[in-house]
């Protein structure tokens, strides 16, 4: 689909690999080992863009955040979580400022 979005293009990839062959998909590879080493993963590249951020250049930041959001790619079709799901989360949140919304959580 030319104006599918990347993430949905990436995930529709990713979420085709449960149950192929981890010699051949890195995908199905973290698929075999399980949901704690997704997870992990998903921590480790968010440091290392954290690293890039305060350490190292714009160009790594946009790197390791490519990986970051592979990898979450791979969590959320581990996890049942589609796209569409956390599209929808970020429409709600539109045009909603994030400090009225942590205010309204205080008063619960
Ligand atoms: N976008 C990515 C992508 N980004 C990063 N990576 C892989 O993520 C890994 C991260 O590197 P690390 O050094 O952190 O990982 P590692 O040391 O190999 O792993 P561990 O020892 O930590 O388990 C590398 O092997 C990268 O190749 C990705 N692998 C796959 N994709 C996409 O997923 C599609 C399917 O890939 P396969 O499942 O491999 O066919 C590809 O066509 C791409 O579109």
């Amino acid at each position: 689909m030319a104006d599918q979005h990347i993430l949905d293009a990436l995930y529709a990839t990713v979420a085709a690999r449960k149950g192929a062959d981890p010699n051949t998909s890195y995908t199905a590879k973290l698929f075999a080992k399980g949901t704690a080493k997704i997870a992990q993963k998903v921590g480790e590249e968010g440091v290392e863009t954290v690293i890039a951020a305060l350490a190292e250049t714009p160009d790594k930041v946009a790197s390791e955040s490519a990986d970051l959001l592979y990898h979450l790619t791979v969590l959320w079709a581990d996890q049942g979580v589609k796209p569409e799901d956390v599209w929808q989360i970020l429409a709600e949140r539109q045009g909603i400022s994030g400090i009225a919304e942590k205010a309204s959580r205080k008063a619960d």
